[in-house]
């Protein structure tokens, strides 16, 4: 069986003028132990599907299952554990409590939602991300590629059946980066984790098992494994293609300061793989670690730690985040 499988996911948001049609009939099946990217140009739709998948927007139509579980038949408790229990977030923006230690940030959602660490699992998901000997720090006293490690054992340490990543490494040096997508692979190869990771940067797609790219709301390729020169020269085709009728998208996860690889502005950006004479993508410009992104957004599911947040934004996946 499937990870996560997405089948006729539509989704579209009432505007003045006629309504945004963020997905347009998507269907997309994600088997455990595979790590895939999702791309494409700013407004393709990544987050709103992101969102469709991980149970934290309903869609207009259409059907997501995580496991056996049809999330769109599940009311909002249900959803709501659900999520807690069986899904992994990790967030560009690393959403750490400032107030806690590492140790204490890594179990937090497993104390919020009343299960008993299991602490032989969290022993090795400590060392897996090297922060043993960190375990009683602040956030702040720790690099962001180590912050970003503290959310992806939290988000590991209920042994999710899924991890939703959105852009995370976009807060991050490319060295940086590479060091936290060298993780996540490591999940997924000796784990057998899924992770379904959004991102603009066709270097941190190649060490994703496929990449999925989006454009207007539709799927417009599935790739296994192939590599960042070739994902360079899908999204540079895609970019020549279309005429940029807005900037790019402020709201949500990729908030606009980070969409660093859309390749509709045709001019995109640092580093990384040239195709086609378009530049598109690179690691990680853009440094905003925080706050843009969906202040207010307090959700139900215990990622989004309202009231307790240092200001790092916990909104961008929340529910009722602001967008
Ligand atoms: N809450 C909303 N209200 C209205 N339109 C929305 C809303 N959320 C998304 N959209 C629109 O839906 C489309 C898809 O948005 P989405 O955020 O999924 O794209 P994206 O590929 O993630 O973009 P980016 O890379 O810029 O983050 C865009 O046209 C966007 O403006």
């Amino acid at each position: 069986m499937s990870a996560v499988r997405v089948q006729g996911l539509t989704r579209t948001y009432p505007s003045d003028d006629e309504p945004v049609t963020a997905l347009a009939g998507v269907d997309a099946e994600f088997e455990r132990g595979t790590f895939t990217a999702v791309m494409g140009p700013s407004g393709s739709g990544k987050s709103t599907l992101l969102q469709a998948a991980a149970g934290l927007d309903r869609p207009s139509s259409g059907h997501v299952w995580i496991g056996d579980t049809e999330l769109t038949k599940l009311s909002e408790t249900k959803l709501t554990e659900l999520r807690r229990g069986r899904i992994g977030f990790v967030f560009q923006a690393f959403n750490l409590i400032g107030a806690l230690t590492v140790e204490e940030n890594i179990l937090l959602p497993l104390k919020l939602s009343g299960n008993r660490p299991d602490r032989a699992w969290i022993g090795q998901v400590i060392d897996q991300v090297g922060l043993g000997n960190r375990l009683g720090h602040r956030p702040s006293a720790l690099s962001g590629g180590q912050q970003q490690r503290v959310a992806i054992a939290r988000a590991l340490a209920s042994r999710p059946e899924v991890i939703f990543c959105d852009e995370p490494t976009g807060a991050l040096d490319t060295n940086t980066a590479a060091e936290v997508l060298a993780l996540l692979r490591g999940i997924v190869d000796d784990h057998g984790q899924t992770v379904i990771m959004v991102t603009h940067d066709p270097v941190a797609a190649s060490y994703a098992d496929r990449v999925i790219v989006l454009a207007d709301g539709r799927i417009v390729h599935d790739l296994p494994q192939p590599g960042a020169a070739r994902i360079a020269e899908h999204l540079a085709a895609l970019g020549r293609r279309r005429v940029p009728t807005r900037p790019s998208s402020s709201r949500g996860m990729s908030d606009g300061a980070t969409s660093i690889g859309d390749v509709t502005a045709g001019s995109a950006s640092v580093g990384g793989v040239t195709a086609g004479g378009v530049t598109a993508g690179g690691a990680s410009v853009g440094g905003v670690t925080a706050g843009s992104a969906g202040v207010g957004g307090v959700s139900d599911d215990g990622m989004s730690f309202g009231g307790v947040s240092d200001g790092a934004g916990f909104g961008p996946l929340s529910r009722g985040a602001a967008r």
